[in-house]
């Protein structure tokens, strides 16, 4: 049984289109990743499976519980770990207060750990912390619990690279351990760090779903390389190189392997060389410009002029203030 089913999920805001004819699944102890531009749909997709916003059409099922109905999507939730992209905490209480009231919902089998490996000092009110110690009073509140599925919503957003790297570990010992994650970036390189498969949206449509090795080669690298010669833009136009810009530096993006792009380097002086992951905007003009391609792995299943039903979980999520 997959952790996660999605079936021809699509969540409109009223006219808006959040996400349309969604169809995926995450596999038992996998770690699958949303990628996707902001406003792309990450969210709405993530909040519609938790069940905190109702679908337009279609339906999910988490850890084999029905994600439409309320009771059983509860009933879900007692075993999932939940991190909202904007935690929304209450600034006045104290991050250990915060801790109590999700304890108190799910259990905190692993919160004395987690608070000590996050160096979270509880006393401290929500207010007076800064911006990434608030994601880590979020982050630990969403393992608290060892949950047998995350979802995870931008979860590295303002953490430093050393904790990006301790939530990386976080991750997989979870999965180690036989949980399931899903979570959202539009980082590039953070998906591919630690993602099994990727699932890339694009205004609200699922428009590929890729093992991390194809999203890379999709991706490419951005190089830029400062030579000693002078460089003709004819030397450096061949298959794999794009954007290719030549000045003082020469920029391109690179899309095929190492080994090609040291050959082709390997006939100058190189006097600087960076190469970096391809911004994700970029792998998107370069690899779906033009119309949304048709969604995976699913049938259209939305009839035009359909608005769904507001719920009383849709001022909630407009609100953001929830920390299921
Ligand atoms: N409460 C809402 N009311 C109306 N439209 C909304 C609401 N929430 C999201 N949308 C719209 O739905 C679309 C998808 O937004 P969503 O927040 O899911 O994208 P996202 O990929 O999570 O973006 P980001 O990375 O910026 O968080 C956007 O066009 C957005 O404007």
């Amino acid at each position: 049984m997959p952790a996660i089913e999605c079936r021809g999920l699509s969540k409109y805001y009223g006219d808006v289109r959040g996400i349309e004819d969604v169809s995926f699944a995450v596999e038992d102890g996998e770690v699958f990743g949303f990628l996707g531009p902001n406003g792309a749909g990450k969210t709405t997709a993530i909040r519609t499976l938790l069940g905190f916003l109702s679908p337009t059409n279609g339906g999910a099922t988490l850890l084999g519980h029905d994600a439409t109905d309320p009771v059983e999507s509860r009933r879900a939730r007692e075993r999932i770990g939940y991190l909202p992209g904007d935690p929304g905490l209450d600034r006045d209480r104290t991050a250990g207060a915060f801790l109590d009231h999700q304890a108190a919902l799910r259990g905190e089998s692993s919160r004395d750990r987690l608070v000590e490996r996050f160096g979270l000092d509880e006393s401290r009110r929500v207010g007076d912390l800064s911006r990434g110690n608030r994601q880590k009073v979020a982050l630990v509140a969403a393992f608290i619990h060892d949950p047998d599925l995350l979802l995870l919503d931008e979860p590295t957003s303002g953490l430093d690279p050393l904790l990006q790297e301790e939530f990386a570990s976080l991750v997989r010992e979870r999965v180690d351990d036989g949980a399931s994650v899903l979570l959202s970036s539009h980082v590039l390189g953070e998906v591919a760090a630690l993602c099994d498969r990727v699932g890339v949206l694009r205004e609200g449509h699922l428009v590929a779903v890729e093992s991390v090795a194809e999203l890379r080669s999709r991706g490419g690298k951005q190089v830029r390389v400062r030579v000693a010669e002078d460089v003709e833009r004819g030397d450096f136009e061949r298959r794999g190189i794009m954007n290719l810009r030549v000045g003082e530096t020469v920029s391109f993006t690179w899309t095929g392997e190492y080994d090609a792009l040291i050959d082709l380097l390997s006939g100058y002086t190189v006097r600087d060389l960076d190469v970096v992951d391809a911004p994700l905007e970029e792998a998107f003009m370069t690899f779906y410009d033009g119309d949304v391609p048709g969604p995976v792995g699913g049938e259209r299943q939305r009839s035009e002029g359909t608005t769904p039903a507001e719920t009383p979980a849709d001022s909630t999520a407009a609100s953001g203030g929830d920390t299921r």
